[in-house]
């Protein structure tokens, strides 16, 4: 009793379960009323799942909470080289910020240390993960360990540059590879972890070019990267070293690293980028070598787990608004208008429900998160149909990942293994003018898809200073001697994360909590089933 799997663990925190509304309430007229039992309902079937876990938690032991602490800072504590090599002695930092400019001169005379600056993180230094003590489950996106919903303190590593380093920077060769689809950000990232390395001292640091494909490809030659190289490129949306899909096994990437001689290795990506990340960590653990890994969520769909935003996410959400605006003035200026702007969110709705809710222009949002119908008297159509009567145009934002089930499916996957999902922007457009149609209501579509325009723009100022901070935190993890991890930002503070504990399954949008209930009040939408 008491010891709690990792993914039984991931579980119990996991703040909802995807509500299935087709299983069953009756609709009663208030949406409101609805709401609330939707709401009891899915907080219901939590609570049994947290029951099914009772031989994993007893929460009869008086002790439960202690242990389930126990094993949080278990499941949370950073792999680091001395876990096996435990003979390494570390060296002062050559980061310190008394000394601007770029190390140049080898460290023959010894390492730089300064015994008076004070800008270093003491490995003990944590970050709170939970900030809010519900007092109830019921209470709107509530995340509860156990059914008395009881405060448990959970604490991540504080990320930032150690005293102590464990890799000498004229013995380092930093590699940087970018995977998965683009995301505005990602240049600067690169950037700032080209700069951050040569701070250190670093002068062998180059990219792979096209994600993990670039240690397999012979054709593909790895690109020197410096501080004049990287100067203005984050001036420019895209990938300065390309990306990709798909590519070589782990074992490849491991030996082309061998090869090479990498012993720091810089990876921005997603989900999948990060399940690649964590084999080459433990895969150079297999083979005893002396590399950091670590990573750097980039993911335009927000659907990292833990972090309060991933980078590229306010960008694209910025971005979004000139197609949402677009829609809207299309549809207000036609005779019964209706806008329909596909945004991107392969299983999150993160970004239609931030785009939706800055805009003020939105009467529907459809989200992966949330089933909908689009026939029926609940259904979309018959709402939009008393939109056109009562306001005479409408707007929909939906989810890529939207409504999936609607769709043929195809089992279709693209080269990383991700299903290929069908397009519901279209889908939904063509139901419309059927509908239409056939209930004899004059109505003019118009479907705007911005969804590759979106996430190929450069970075905007908020994001910018998220990619400043993931990038130079990624280089302090590494010469601190951590492998396996990603960097990220909880409750405004940076944090070093163990990558399975991040990925263990999508963040989801919780149609329980207080956002998604806002997104609601603000389109004014009803549930559609
Ligand atoms: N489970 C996995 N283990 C190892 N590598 C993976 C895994 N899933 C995906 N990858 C690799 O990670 C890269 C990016 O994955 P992909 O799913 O396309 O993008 P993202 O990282 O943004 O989720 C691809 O090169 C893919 O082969
Ligand atoms: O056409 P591509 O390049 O496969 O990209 C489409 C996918 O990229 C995304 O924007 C983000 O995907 P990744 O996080 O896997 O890069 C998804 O929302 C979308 O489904
Ligand atoms: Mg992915």
């Amino acid at each position: 009793m008491g010891t709690i799997s990792h993914a039984i663990a991931a579980k119990v925190l996991l703040p909802h379960l995807p509500s299935n509304r087709s299983d069953g309430f009756a609709c009663p007229s208030s949406r409101l009323l609805r709401s609330n039992l939707s709401r009891t309902a899915t907080r219901t079937r939590v609570f049994a799942k947290v029951k099914n876990q009772s031989s994993e938690i007893d929460f009869s032991d008086p002790d439960w909470k202690s242990k389930f602490q126990k094993d949080f800072e278990r499941r949370f504590n950073i792999p680091h080289l001395t876990d096996i090599f435990e003979d390494s002695v570390p060296i002062p930092s050559t980061f310190c910020l008394k000394m601007r400019t770029p190390v140049i001169e080898d460290f023959a005379g010894g390492y730089p240390s300064d015994e008076e600056w004070h800008g270093y993180i003491n490995n003990n230094d944590r970050v709170l993960l939970k900030t809010i003590n519900y007092s109830s489950s019921t209470s709107a996106g509530a995340e509860c360990i156990d059914p008395n919903c009881t405060w448990v303190e959970q604490w991540v590593h504080r990320a930032g540059p150690r005293e102590k380093i464990y890799f000498k920077p004229e013995e380092v060769k930093a590699a940087i590879v970018t995977c998965g689809g683009l995301c505005p950000g990602l240049n600067d990232v690169i950037r700032q972890i080209v700069i951050t390395l040569e701070i250190y001292g670093v002068k062998k640091i180059v990219g792979i070019p096209y994600g993990y494909r670039g240690f397999s490809d012979k054709e593909l030659a790895e690109m020197p990267l410096s501080r004049r190289v990287v100067q203005n490129v984050h001036l420019s949306g895209g990938s300065l070293l390309g990306v990709s899909r798909g590519g070589p096994t782990i074992s490849e990437i491991v030996d082309s690293m061998e090869e090479r001689g990498i012993n720091m290795l810089f990876v921005l990506g997603g989900n999948g980028t990060h399940a690649g990340a964590n084999a080459i960590h433990n895969e150079c653990r297999k083979r005893r070598l002396k590399v950091a890994v670590v990573g750097v969520p980039k993911t335009i769909d927000n659907d990292i787990l833990l972090m309060d935003k991933t980078f590229g996410f306010d960008t694209a959400v910025e971005e979004a608004q000139r197609a949402i605006n677009s829609a809207y003035i299309e549809a207000h200026s036609a005779y019964h208008g209706i806008g329909i702007v596909k945004l991107m969110g392969r299983s999150s709705g993160f970004i239609a429900m931030h785009a939706s809710l800055a805009s003020g222009q939105i009467d529907i949002c459809l989200i992966p998160e949330v089933p909908f119908q689009l026939h029926g008297p609940h259904g979309v159509l018959q709402h939009l149909k008393y939109l056109i009567e009562t306001k005479g145009s409408a707007v929909i934002c939906v989810a890529e990942g939207a409504g999936q089930d609607l769709l043929e499916k195809t089992n279709a996957t693209d080269a990383s293994g991700n299903a290929v999902l069908g397009d519901i922007g279209v889908h939904i457009q063509q139901e419309i003018k059927k509908y239409f149609r056939e209930i004899g209501i004059p109505a003019d579509s118009k479907h705007i898809d911005p969804t590759y325009m979106i996430r190929a723009v450069r970075a905007n100022a908020s994001d910018g200073i998220l990619c400043t901070v993931l990038g130079q935190n990624a280089v302090h993890g590494a010469f601190a001697g951590y492998s396996g991890i990603t960097v990220g930002i909880c409750n405004t503070h940076y944090v070093y994360l163990p990558i399975p504990e991040v990925i263990s399954y999508p963040r989801l949008v919780d149609p329980n909590s207080r956002m998604w209930h806002r997104c609601l009040t603000s389109t004014g939408q009803p549930d559609f089933f």
